[in-house]
Order: structure tokens, then sequence, then C-alpha cells
């Protein structure tokens, strides 16, 4: 397993991405990468774009169905409607049956459970009824991350400002009834005031912020995918969302409406980037955020309103 270190960035990241920076000391060691045929660093780094903010660029040529890197999430959590079926950290389907080796309470694996044990017993005692039921109702999945960020950096698994490093939503919502149900939540647990000092109104709203523009909406495949014919058939055939997560790396690519990288899900949260194409060394590495199938119209509409942004690739310039 290789890492991404500060010796693939531009010297302006040299800075914001260096392990030592405490805004990356969580997230940095869960981006891994493996690459099929190629041994070395992930060959990226990120920079700035000339019209989309930072972007991640090759820094050598990437060849067609090429596994990029992988990478692990900083946040991760099952939809509602999947909550008892998946596990709790991995969103790996949850396996049934009397083995309980391989399935520890809410999770596939005692690995799993061991990585997400402190904040798992923290969330578990806590009475989320209510803050479930208003984004059940409202539809809302982005406040579900906040909640496990939350109860992350009490348990100490987290640093309250370990996502501050993406970018975030111009616009959020009214938060005051969430947020107000999530600090009763909490509160309820007994913690020393001390160790909710970060919880304010305004942490909720900067965290929130960010998961709105970066968050994933998680889709499983199964088995595993080594061509680009396979690769296509699986997304079409992907189970609905199992979950969101949040990462740090897979949220500085930008999008494109003819995307030369794709990022899948084969059994679990850990991400995979492959090429879709042959990629030649600078050239800039995006991915779609939306169903590329849609028309002009309707793919600028989503792009606007969703992420807030009018989209400037070379499809969309081209009225495609
Ligand atoms: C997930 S972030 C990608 C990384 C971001 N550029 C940054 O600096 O952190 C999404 C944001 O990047 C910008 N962006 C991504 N794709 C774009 C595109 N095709 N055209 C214009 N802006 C884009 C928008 O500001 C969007 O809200």
């Amino acid at each position: 397993m290789l890492f991404v270190t500060s010796r693939y960035l531009s010297p302006q990241f040299k800075k914001l991405l260096s392990p030592s920076n405490p805004l990356l000391k969580f997230s940095i060691s869960t981006i891994s990468t493996t690459t099929t045929n190629h041994v070395g660093p992930p060959p990226i780094r990120v920079d700035i774009t000339e019209s989309a903010g930072r972007g991640v660029f090759a820094t050598r040529r990437i060849e067609a169905a090429e596994l990029i890197h992988t990478a692990k999430p900083v946040i991760s959590h099952p939809s509602l409607s999947k909550i008892d079926c998946v596990c709790y950290l991995c969103l790996k389907k949850l396996k049934f049956s009397n083995d309980s080796q391989t399935r520890v309470d809410r999770f596939c694996s005692e690995e799993c459970h061991q990585e997400a044990k402190a904040y798992y017993e923290l969330e578990k005692k806590a009475d989320w009824s209510d803050y479930h039921k208003y984004c059940r109702n409202l539809g809302l999945k982005y406040p579900l991350l906040v909640k496990r960020l939350a109860c992350m950096v009490i348990a100490g698994a987290a640093s309250a400002d370990c996502i501050h490093i993406l970018q975030p939503a111009h616009i959020i919502p009214k938060i005051e009834v969430e947020y107000s149900m999530l600090r009763s939540a909490i509160e309820g647990l007994n913690i020393t005031k001390e160790n909710l000092n970060f919880l304010s109104e305004q942490w909720y709203a900067d965290v929130l912020a960010r998961v709105r523009i970066n968050a994933f909406r998680i889709e499983m495949v199964a088995g595993s995918y080594d061509d680009l014919h396979a690769l296509a058939a699986a997304s079409v055939e992907a189970e609905a969302g199992v979950g969101n997560a949040v990462y740090i790396l897979p949220s500085f690519y930008n999008h494109d409406c003819d995307p030369n990288v794709h990022i899948i899900w084969i059994d679990s949260v850990h991400a995979r980037l492959k090429a879709l194409r042959d990629i030649e060394e600078g050239e800039e590495l995006r991915i779609c955020y939306i169903d590329a199938s849609l028309d002009h119209n309707a793919r600028q509409d989503i792009l606007q309103g969703g992420f807030g942004f009018k989209c400037s690739c070379p499809r969309c310039l081209s009225s495609d």
C-alpha cells in the first residue's frame, strides 16, 4: 500500500496537503493507492485549474482501465433504509447467518468493528429517533454524515476540522432544527462540556456545507471488473445507493459530462478510481457527478442547482 505524499504535489499544495497539516492528520492516512501493472505512487497531483478551482492532473500517461488509486472515506453512513442490512463502517452487505465470527453486531467483520468501535459505542447509546425521523421525512441524507462525524470527533477518532480542506457549498438550507436535535441527542450522553466545545451551530453549518458538495452516493457493484465493457455494465446494474461517504482526494476531481475517470465501489465503501480511456501526462482527470446520458439543459440544471456551478466542460461548451 502506498500513500499520497507532498512529493507529488505542486508547491502551493505541498503545505496544504502535507501530512503534518493538522487538517489532514486523519484523512491523509486513509488515502491509499494500488495500481494495475504499475508500481509506485499514484500518478496524480492536485493543482489549480483554469476555471474550476483545484483539480487532479496526471503526472504520467495513464492507460485505459488502469486503476489510478483507491481511497478510504473519512466519513461514511448507511442510507436509513439500509441501516440494518449493511456494515456500519464499510457499507458491505451483512450476511445474516449464525456465523458470529464474521458479523459483530452491525459490522461485516471484526476489522471494521475494531476500527469504528469507539464512535459506534457512543452513537449506539444516543437516542437518534427524532433526528432520523426528521431526515427520513424530508429525504435528507447529508445530516447523517454530520452526525457520524460529530460522534467520531467526540470519540477522538477524527479532528473537528478534518474535512475543512474541501470546498464548501455557498448556500446551505436552514439548520436550526436539525442542529438542535443533534445536540439534544448528544447531550443525553453525558459528555463533558469540554469535549462538546467544537459542536457549535457554525461547526454544523461548515461541515454540512462541505458534505453537500463532496459526498458520494455509494452504489455497489458485485464481483471484479477488470475491463471497460464489464465496468460499464456494472455501473448500469449497480444496486440502489447503500449509503453516502466523504473522501478527501476523490473530492478534488472536477466534473466532466464526458469524463476520463470513473469512480466505482466493488463491494465496500473503499473507492476505486479507474481510467476510462488513455490519459496523457498533464491532462486533468475528471469524473462525472451526474447521469451523463441526460441532455444538455437537464445536466446544466442539476449541476447549477445541486453543485452551484455552470459546467464548462468541452461537451457543454459545444452544447451537446
Ligand atoms: C467536488 S469539488 C471539486 C474540487 C474543487 N474544484 C476544489 O477546488 O475543491 C466541486 C466543485 O468544483 C467546481 N467544478 C467542478 N467541476 C466543474 C466544471 N466542470 N465546471 C466548473 N466548475 C467545476 C465547482 O465549484 C464545484 O462546486
